[in-house]
């Protein structure tokens, strides 16, 4: 039977990010998508106009039907907007005892809009980061949970460790946001402190609409295939390389990755993207 996952993230109008984004890295990636929207943005290349967030009850009610018909090998959540809809996504993966719990746990759209409210950081930490088999932030977020400026290898290990205190077995501080002009590093560190760097070379683009979101669901992919989260983090860097080598150049701003390039990638001899790993 096909693997079936969930994302509960919010809605982009313009299709690189949030919701749309994990549909489509979970479509080319061969298991079956499930959804619970937790908002509705108006957004495009450009950045976002408006935000509409789902009632909690709305949010309840969508976990409900999903969790009461559908066998969900893995989950990952993106967007949440406010501490109220984190605590509906953290009671429903609880009740549910949902497992391969991936959190992206988006804060800032690239265009600078607010997709969590700063109140609700404190309910992250404290309700949804313990339900996590792995926790993604960005350079930027990283820096909000953990309460520390990363500014080389030292403190991001730092704030690693810190981020990991508040219950989640296992982050990967991603690097999109770092300074190497080179070098895309992924930071990946556990509760028993085993660290990696994943390392593929910076791709120079504008095209980078929607890189977090579709990272974290083609990592969620390999868990719910049965993946070890070393492989299915492995897997995930390959998928974002492709989705960003291959540019669509679609809308005026920051133009969505391509979700289709990994797949055409696969079919070139020596095509998949080498992906270093440091130990
Ligand atoms: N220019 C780039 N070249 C290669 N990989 C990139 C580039 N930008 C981001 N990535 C990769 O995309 C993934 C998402 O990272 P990041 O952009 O930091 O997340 P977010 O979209 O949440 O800010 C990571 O694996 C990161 O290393
Ligand atoms: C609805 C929605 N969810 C998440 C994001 C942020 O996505 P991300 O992958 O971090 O990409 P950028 O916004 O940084 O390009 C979003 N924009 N919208």
């Amino acid at each position: 039977m096909i693997r079936q996952v969930l994302t509960i993230a919010g809605s982009d109008s313009g299709g690189g990010a949030g919701i749309q984004a994990d549909i489509k890295t979970f479509q080319e990636l061969g298991v079956y998508s499930t959804s619970v929207v937790t908002a509705v943005t108006a957004q495009n290349t450009l950045g976002v106009s408006e935000i509409y967030p789902m009632a909690p009850k709305a949010v309840k009610a969508q976990l409900i039907a999903v969790g009461e018909d559908f066998d969900i090998a893995a989950l990952k959540t993106g967007m949440l907007f406010d501490a109220e809809i984190i605590g509906e996504t953290a009671s429903g993966i609880q009740q549910f005892g949902w497992k391969n719990v991936v959190v992206d746990p988006v804060m800032i759209a690239k265009g600078g809009a607010s997709l969590l409210q700063q109140a609700a950081v404190e309910a992250l930490k404290e309700y949804l980061l313990p339900l996590a088999l792995v926790v993604t932030p960005n350079i930027p977020e990283a820096e909000v949970i953990s309460g520390m400026d990363i500014k080389d290898t030292v403190s991001r290990r730092q704030a690693a460790a810190k981020i990991l205190s508040f219950g989640a077995d296992s982050v990967v501080i991603k690097g999109g946001h770092g300074t190497d002009p080179h070098m895309a590093e992924d930071f990946y560190l556990n509760q028993n402190g085993e660290e990696l760097l994943f390392r593929s070379p910076r791709i120079s683009t504008a095209q980078t609409h929607g890189t977090g979101c579709t990272f974290a669901a083609a990592l969620t992919t390999g868990l719910a295939k049965g993946q070890s989260l070393y492989e299915a983090i492995y897997t995930a860097k390959q998928f974002i390389q492709a989705a960003l080598s291959e540019e669509l150049h679609i809308g005026a701003g920051h133009g969505p990755t391509n979700h289709a390039a990994y797949q055409k990638s696969m079919c070139r001899k020596g095509g998949v993207h080498h992906v270093e790993v440091v130990r």
